[in-house]
């Protein structure tokens, strides 16, 4: 097992390159089981979850090629099974777009329920209730362990989601991309990703208007070709290095972003007095001396996202003043803030809500990831702290992050990856 070791209180200064957005990589390569042809992908990240889907994508018999480090060609023409391997599905959570993928392209899919972050429950029933209104009869197995759906042939539909859910919104998009006819999806996730999924599709011939407003419309496609898309570049992992700037005082340019992106990060972090100036697809954050309270609230997008909740609340452990952030998207994601109490933070959880009392710092512990993001926090924590911090189980932050340990080094953090 290895562990960062970090010996905080450096200043970050210089640039950093941005990687492909994992929550579009992780939808885009199962979407290609919808595609007659071999398909290139580049900007995808080297992560762990692209390394699992691909493992699982050449399971069901794709073809599945990386041509450099960053671009991927894949080919499922010869795509016949439909069962995905159980230990694969465990292993992250966009596994479920398996379901939408292979009940579009072969009429069935039998795969786990995925794993992923435990964030308390974790539903699919509108994924579900997408796939049974498009005409698939689906089967929950008795301990909820695994799902089978199957069809004759799906058929487009009106489809109005309960609950604004990002992996619903895709995966009723891919069921319904070679659905008969014209499937129209209300109440949707208006994410980044599930714009960039509709536009891997669309390059490969599906016709998908509408994603990134409320109301998704799929004209189903007789088949797809293939052709070539780049991956947009990661909103966390920019906005993880945008907060590692305001919280070490530093200074970095954050390259290869779409700022509109960023726009609600960005906001929040010039509220804690930090400098956010914007180029065409790149950022620069300067840290101030002093951060500022902020109050924050997690929502859909173009809300302030779930995903960077942990890193802001690292950041205003050491506020001036009492932040309260508030996690409105899932139940239960403050794990991470009993390793930011052993550095010294004064945090208390209420339900859903996190009272910050910034401390004037953080003193370095051994502590843990206990998810990808909330292993990111602790990272951004562990580069304010006095002293030394030591992280275990960072096999989560690999889930999402490629070497991150490397781009901080290059920033000038002294921090290392150690085997236990
Ligand atoms: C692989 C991927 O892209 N993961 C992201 C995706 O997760 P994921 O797709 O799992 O998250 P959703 O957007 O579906 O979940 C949002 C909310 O809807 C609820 N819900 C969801 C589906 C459903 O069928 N029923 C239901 O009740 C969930 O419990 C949660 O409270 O979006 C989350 C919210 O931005 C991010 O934190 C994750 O990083
Ligand atoms: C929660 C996340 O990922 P997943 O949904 O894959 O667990 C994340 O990317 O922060």
């Amino acid at each position: 097992m290895e562990k960062l070791v970090i010996k905080g209180g450096k200043r970050l200064c210089g640039e950093v390159t941005i990687g492909g957005a994992k929550n579009a990589a992780v939808a885009i390569i199962p979407a290609a089981i919808l595609v007659d042809g071999p398909c290139t992908i580049e900007n995808v990240p080297a992560i762990k979850d692209v390394t699992v889907i691909c493992g699982i994508l050449e399971e069901l018999g794709a073809t599945v090629e990386f041509l450099d480090k960053y671009t991927l060609r894949i080919d499922c023409s010869k795509v016949d099974k439909y069962t995905a391997p159980y230990e694969m599905v465990r292993r992250m959570r966009a596994s479920y777009y398996l379901l939408g993928a292979l009940l579009g392209r072969l009429k069935k899919a039998d795969v786990a329920m995925p794993g992923g972050c435990n964030f308390g429950c974790r539903p699919i029933d509108q994924h579900l209730k997408g796939f049974r209104a498009l005409g698939a009869t689906v089967f929950e197995s008795s301990d909820s362990d695994a799902i089978l759906a199957e069809t004759d042939g799906l058929v487009g539909t009106n489809i109005y989601l309960d609950v604004v859910s990002v992996g619903a919104t895709i995966n009723i998009m891919l069921a319904a991309t070679l659905a008969k006819g014209v499937t129209i999806i209300e109440n949707v996730a208006k994410e980044p990703h599930i714009v960039d999924v509709a536009n891997f599709l669309n390059a490969m011939g599906a016709k998908i208007k509408g994603a990134g407003t409320d109301v998704i419309k799929v004209y189903g496609a007789e088949r797809l070709h293939g052709g070539t898309y780049s991956i947009i570049p990661d909103q966390i992992e920019a906005g993880t290095f945008m907060v590692a700037a305001a919280a070490t005082n530093g200074d970095i340019l954050v390259k290869n972003v779409i700022p509109k992106h960023m726009d609600s990060i960005s906001a929040k972090l010039i509220e804690t007095g930090a400098e956010v100036i914007e180029y065409d697809d790149s950022i620069r954050v300067r840290g101030a001396e002093v951060v500022k309270q902020v109050n924050i609230k997690t929502l859909p997008y173009p809300g302030f996202p779930t995903d960077m909740q942990p890193q802001f609340v690292a950041l205003l452990s050491a506020a001036k003043g009492t932040s309260i952030v508030t996690e409105s998207v899932w139940e239960s994601r403050f794990q991470y803030v009993d390793e930011l109490i052993r550095m010294g933070a004064d945090i208390t959880i209420n339900a859903r809500t996190a009272v910050i009392k910034g401390i004037p710092a953080l003193s370095g512990a051994i502590v843990r990831s206990t998810d990808l993001r909330g292993g990111a926090g602790m990272v951004i924590a562990g580069l304010m702290a006095s002293g030394v911090t030591e992280i275990t189980d960072i096999q989560y932050i690999d889930r999402g992050y490629e070497k991150m340990e490397e781009k901080f080094k290059a920033l000038g953090a002294d921090i290392s990856r150690v085997d236990e």
